[in-house]
């Protein structure tokens, strides 16, 4: 039996459809639009973090041996012989027996091998009284404490967060070598569809899947272009996607795929690149995946959780593989079901189930149904039951894809 009467096993299909969705190029990008992304090429600093010996406190700047007596009983006065806000560049070196009042941030005077907190002195600007001694290098941030100018500050491969883009502008970086993101159009297929907002026709359902997709693509860093959604007529949804050909990485359409009288996709698509198959798992059996006019495209079901479980599994380990993300599998975990499940024979089943925060129990929330959109919103984990697999006695261990 060949793989597409038997169905692919979820396994083997997700290679598929890596495979449609190669390493995307690397651009520089502002460090504004960088975040989430992953870095492409180890970064070297070209300035050292601090790039001078400055202060860490608003006080004085001294020489430790200057008030190694100083005590609140017996205090050290000193004349303050320059003032040096941060930012200051002019600032003389500082002569024995004197101080001079410094901001955080500043430079270190020459001579100065310490700092003295204001809140331990009368706070003086002529002459200030000193009532505690300090040891050398209190208070004294030093030249490439952090980083040494030509240190490697990232890797490769790292995935840029809010501290690792705040490294990158303090050594005065103003873009970083990523990989972009992936565009992908999002084309929803229907002739039931009604945008939501619409008044809502007897027959009709909200088109929800695009929404959805939309932000299952953004949430990992991807740009996504909804289309406008398409009834079931072949033209239609041709002179459609040529529109947008060219202008994207992968094509992801819901709906029209299955064993009807009238699937568009399958309809539109088939003998031209694109091919339909059955992948052994429920939700998502039905699935499409090929190339269309030399653009990449994934086929779902039209099914809102079967759309759903199928970007999940497929394709959201697949962009996050292009953008080079090297964990591109969700968490997993294994629980007891407080609750008897049934799966179909020769497939995995994926269930909507609400864990614990140890992971101890799964609660199933709702049926298998491949509509119940409701059940899934209020979800924090798949239940996996594995082929082989038919029943779940409440009490059962089961195997977890964690999603929160
Ligand atoms: N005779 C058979 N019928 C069906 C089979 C089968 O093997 N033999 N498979 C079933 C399974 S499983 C699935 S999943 C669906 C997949 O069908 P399609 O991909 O062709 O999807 P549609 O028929 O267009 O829609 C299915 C369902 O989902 C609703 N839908 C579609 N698009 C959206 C959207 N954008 N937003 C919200 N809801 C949407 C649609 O109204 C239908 O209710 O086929 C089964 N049938
Ligand atoms: O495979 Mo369908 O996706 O069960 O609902």
């Amino acid at each position: 039996m060949n793989a597409a009467k038997r169905g692919l096993t979820p396994q083997e299909y997700r290679l598929e459809v890596q495979a449609l969705v190669p390493p995307l190029p690397v651009v520089r990008l502002p460090l504004a639009m960088c975040r989430g992304l992953v870095l492409a090429e180890d970064v070297t600093a070209g300035v050292s973090l601090p790039p001078f010996d400055n202060s860490a406190m608003d006080g004085y700047a001294v020489r430790a041996s200057d008030v190694v007596s100083a005590t609140a009983e017996n205090p050290v006065r000193l004349p303050v012989a320059d003032d040096i806000p941060a930012g200051r560049t002019d600032v003389a070196p500082l002569a024995p027996g004197t101080s001079q009042r410094i901001m955080t941030g500043a430079p270190l005077p020459e001579g100065a091998d310490a700092i003295i907190q204001v809140e331990l002195t009368d706070g003086g600007t002529e002459n200030v009284r000193i009532d505690a001694s300090v040891l050398p290098r209190t208070h004294v941030r030093f030249v490439g404490e952090d980083v040494s100018s030509g240190d490697v500050i990232l890797r490769a491969g790292t995935v840029l967060h809010p501290p690792q883009l705040g490294l990158a502008a303090a050594v005065g970086l103003a873009g970083l070598p990523v990989r972009r993101p992936p565009r992908v159009l999002v084309l929803s297929t229907g002739s039931e569809l009604v945008p939501p907002g619409d008044p809502l026709p007897p027959g009709h359902i909200y088109e929800s899947n695009s929404v959805l997709l939309a932000a299952a693509i953004e949430e990992i860093g991807g740009k996504a272009v909804v289309l406008r959604s398409v009834p079931d007529d072949v033209a239609t949804f041709r002179a459609v996607v040529a529109e947008h050909v060219g202008e994207a990485d992968l094509l992801i359409t819901s709906g029209g795929v299955s064993a009807g009288a009238y699937e568009v996709v399958k309809d539109a698509l088939s003998d031209q690149g694109v091919e339909f198959v059955q992948v052994a798992m429920q939700p998502g059996g039905p699935q499409g995946r090929g190339s269309f006019e030399g653009l990449s495209v994934v086929a779902l079901p039209g099914n809102p959780v079967s759309a759903a479980l199928s970007f999940e599994l497929f394709l959201r380990p697949a962009l996050l593989s292009a953008m080079g993300h090297s964990r591109t599998d969700r968490p997993r975990a294994r629980a007891r079901a407080t609750a008897a499940m049934t799966s179909p024979p020769g497939r995995v089943q994926y269930r909507r189930g609400r864990h614990d925060a140890g992971h101890v129990e799964v609660v199933p929330v709702g049926g298998p149904g491949s509509h119940l959109l409701a059940s899934f919103a209020a979800s924090n984990c798949l239940i996996e039951i594995p082929v082989g697999v038919t029943e779940v006695a409440a009490g059962d261990e089961v195997d977890l894809v964690l999603l929160d």
